[in-house]
């Protein structure tokens, strides 16, 4: 007689669920996880059996992820995202060594599935979330050549009219310096105004503009789904089917509207290039372009998405929260050496006015900038990488295929590279003459290797105007009921985001010289 599982005896009853649970074991163990642990990695104990340390790592992951490389002493290790293993960098030397010597094996990106299947199912994705293969490859090449020194020189009317604007702004409606004032949404328009004059040779007036504030709440639910924080359905699969109607409803809709006016950009680019109207933008370049780079329509729309994606609120979150340090107490001692450095190199205010836009004199303002990078970086956990080949890591296998996140937030604060003083925000680091100096990227808000941000000059560039031009125009000082929160991690609006947006606050503009900034506006004007 052949055996066989009688369910109603008490002991072929135990059998089913033994069985049940003997497959889920080896399920989890061989099947669920991309990647087995990595043997010679330390992996952060405790990961639960589906979700791995993904809710471990709580609504601030990069502080999480920081917390746990100080407790253990590793700069480098390994946790569970649901079904994919990551490997995490927090300190400067383990991110120079994965992401800049390494850099053709970390150079690739994942496909995840909200941001590539969702939302963007129908139109491009951006440059920076796309994998790494010829198409990404040529789309960079495009991008830096619209970035290089020569080409960034061409925007300085741009960029003159734009800080001018922010400043003539925040003069006339904090009623001549008289009344504290929100910087924020001005600070926004110049981004957003510049992202749009480089890309569509189209700017905003009116800081109220309805199409204004639809594409900075757009480009603000974007930034979540990038986010790893709020987006627990890319790791944890099962999720997909129960909990995220509510988020694909919204993935979708939000879609749609970005696609409108993504397409409204370039058609309104397309017309003024038939018409022969447009002036030199970036859109209007790649039209007339295309067919010798072989572009396709969705790769423009790559190109163009990536940059607005990419450009704006990188660029307007280093702006407020760098406005609001100078403003702080302790910020009162860099705005008074930044004006006396900047007018060693001009005869007078106007002079050094005009001229902040097409050079950049002053090496404390240099300075100022890259430290405001540096203990601010706006993607406090950056873009995820994957690896695009095996390579060996202190006698580590890092297999091809593998997540890897760099903790710009741990790295950027790295007590073994910046010293003891590493949580203080001090410009003259950069300017002091050590032989620990830091070499390149001396941060890692702008990423670093083969997929570093095409735009670092330009970024650069916009910021020493911007804030060169604040410096000359206004003293700073913070408002007593409203001031701004200049800690690192608590400077954030919403940890859960991809990108930092810093908080409210408001700042009292005093003019050093009304009638010296009232020329200066006309001029700039
Ligand atoms: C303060 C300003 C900015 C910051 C902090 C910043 C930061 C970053 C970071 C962290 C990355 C990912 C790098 C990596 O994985 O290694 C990136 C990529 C990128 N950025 Fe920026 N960015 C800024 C401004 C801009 C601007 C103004 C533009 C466009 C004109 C731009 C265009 C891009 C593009 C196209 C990529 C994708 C590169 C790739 O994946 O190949 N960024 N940026």
């Amino acid at each position: 007689m052949s055996p066989h599982l009688d369910l109603w005896h008490p002991a072929g009853a135990l059998m089913v669920p033994a069985l049940i649970a003997l497959a889920i074991i080896i399920y989890m163990k061989y099947f669920y996880v991309d990647f087995e642990h990595i043997k010679g990695l330390p992996e952060v104990p405790n990961g639960s059996l589906v979700s791995g340390h993904l809710y471990k790592l709580g609504n601030d992951h990069a502080s999480t992820a920081q917390k746990w490389a100080q407790t253990h002493a590793w700069p480098v290790y390994q946790i569970r995202l649901g079904n994919r293993r990551a490997i995490i960098l927090n300190s400067f030397d383990a991110a120079r060594e994965f992401i800049v010597s390494r850099q053709t094996a970390t150079c690739d990106r994942p496909r995840l599935y909200t941001f590539h299947g969702v939302v963007s199912k129908t139109s491009a994705s951006t440059i920076g979330m796309n994998p790494w293969d010829e198409r990404t490859k040529k789309q960079r090449r495009v991008v830096g050549s619209y970035t290089t020194a020569p080409a960034v020189k061409k925007l300085q009317p741009m960029l003159d009219k734009e800080t001018c604007h922010v400043i003539s702004g925040l003069y006339e409606d904090s009623k001549k310096g008289n009344e504290e004032i929100m910087p924020h949404i001005y600070l926004k328009r110049l981004a957003l105004n510049i992202m749009l004059m480089f890309c569509y040779n189209r700017r905003f007036v009116n800081i109220d503009d309805p199409l204004l504030l639809n594409i900075l709440s757009d480009a603000n639910t974007i930034s979540s789904f990038r986010s790893t924080n709020s987006n627990a359905q890319d790791y944890i699969p099962y999720l997909r089917w129960f909990n995220d109607g509510k988020r694909t409803a919204m993935a979708t809709e939000v879609r749609s509207r970005r696609d409108k006016w993504l397409a409204q950009l370039l058609e309104t680019a397309d017309d003024s290039v038939k018409d022969g109207s447009g002036k030199p933008c970036v859109a209007q370049g790649l039209l007339v372009d295309s067919e010798d780079e072989k572009l396709t329509k969705h790769d423009i729309r790559t190109i163009l998405g990536g940059l607005m994606s990419g450009g704006f609120e990188t660029v307007f979150a280093t702006a407020i929260i760098g406005t609001g340090f100078l403003s702080s107490p302790e910020g009162q001692a860099i705005q008074a050496r930044a004006y006396d450095d900047l007018m060693s190199n001009y005869s007078s205010i106007e002079e050094a006015f005009s001229q902040v836009v097409l050079e950049e004199k002053s090496s404390y303002i240099v300075a100022f900038v890259r430290e405001t990078l540096r203990y601010y970086p706006v993607h406090h956990l950056l873009p995820p990488r994957q690896t695009y080949q095996e390579f060996e890591y202190n006698g580590a296998r890092i297999p091809k295929g593998v997540l890897v996140y760099m903790n710009a937030q741990s790295i950027n604060h790295d007590k073994s590279k910046y010293g003891p003083d590493a949580d203080e925000f001090r410009p003259e680091r950069w300017l002091e003459e050590k032989e620990t100096a830091v070499p390149p990227p001396y941060h890692f808000s702008f990423g670093a290797g083969a997929r570093m941000c095409t735009a670092v000059n330009f970024s650069n560039k916009i910021l020493y105007a911007t804030f060169s031009r604040l410096i000359l125009s206004f003293k700073m000082t913070a408002s007593k009921t409203m001031p701004p929160s200049t800690h690192y991690v608590n400077y954030n609006r919403d940890t859960t985001a991809a990108g930092a947006i810093p908080r409210d606050f408001k700042v009292l503009f005093t003019p050093r010289e009304p009638e010296v900034l009232e020329s200066c506006i006309r001029k700039s004007q």
